[in-house]
């Protein structure tokens, strides 16, 4: 794969906490490509580093070694819990959003009607965030994550990487049917708005359910110990036997790698 053909390339990216003898090392020489509009799938297990990885893509924090080239893409970061504003209503998240990108006050209302749209949540607008379900809540923080991607008075083919939309275990906290149609609804995004994603998940299903590839991470320190690229037409349900088999193979793979680590 070219750089230009990448929308993130991580190249032998380690990343230590601490120093000296109390250091921590939580990536060890990760390398890894993601083409623009590839859905990327991230498992591993429990503290093996795949938050961490997202935030160094984020920009949150910077690696202790190796480097990361977005090829000047866009990138929103989403987490387990939505943390939306409480004291502002849906319409005044999402234009809180706007504002930080720029967004002129005329246009902010109307632009946060259309995000809303594209999440289904048109008819929410006044409502404040506790008057919203888990589920709904979270298409909130999806519609805000892609408002922070905005870039005004920017030709979209300009960013020749695109938006990558960083995704941290989103559904977690979901029931089962909730996640469900969040899936669709990811998936119908991902599509329409030609979005990178990469996804962190401990549900293997749903990495199978979703992604063009599954990553697998070690245990800590994380390193890429395999990847499962995902022939499965979409859409594609979480319980078909073709997700299940895929997930099951996954799934052993994972144990052995915990296993091998005794974590
Ligand atoms: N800011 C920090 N300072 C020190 N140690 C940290 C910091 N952030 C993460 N760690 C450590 O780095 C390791 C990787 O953490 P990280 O949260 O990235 O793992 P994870 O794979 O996302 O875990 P989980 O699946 O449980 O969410 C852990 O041992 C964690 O304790």
């Amino acid at each position: 794969m070219t750089a230009a053909a990448t929308a993130v390339r991580l190249s032998d990216v380690s990343k230590a906490f601490g120093t000296g003898g109390s250091s921590l090392l939580a990536l060890d020489q990760v390398s890894l490509d993601v083409a623009p509009g590839e859905f990327v799938c991230l498992l591993g297990a429990s503290g093996c580093g795949k938050s961490t990885l997202l935030n160094l893509v984020a920009d949150l924090d910077r690696p202790s070694a190796g480097t990361i080239d977005k090829n000047g893409a866009r990138v929103a970061l989403m987490f387990q819990e939505p943390a939306l504003f409480p004291w502002l209503t849906v319409t005044g998240n999402l234009e809180l959003a706007l504002k930080m990108r720029g967004v002129p006050r005329e246009d902010r209302r109307g632009r946060a009607a259309e995000l809303l749209d594209s999440v289904h949540l048109g008819g929410f607008a006044k409502k404040r965030p506790h008057q919203l379900s888990g589920g709904m809540r979270q298409r909130v923080a999806l519609a805000r994550a892609l408002a922070l991607t905005i870039e005004e008075n920017k030709n979209e083919d300009s960013v020749p990487g695109g938006t990558v939309l960083l995704m941290d275990e989103p559904f977690g906290a979901l029931d089962a049917m909730t996640r469900d149609l969040l899936h669709d609804e990811i998936e119908r995004i991902w599509r329409t708005r030609g979005l990178t994603v990469l996804f962190v998940t401990h549900n293997v299903r749903e990495a199978v359910r979703l992604g063009d590839r599954v990553v697998l991470l070690s245990s800590r320190p994380g390193r890429v110990v395999e990847e499962f690229p995902v022939p499965m037409e979409r859409p594609r349900r979480i319980d078909a036997a073709d997700v299940a088999t895929l997930a099951a193979t996954i799934t052993d793979r994972l144990r052995e790698e915990v296993g091998r680590h005794g974590a």
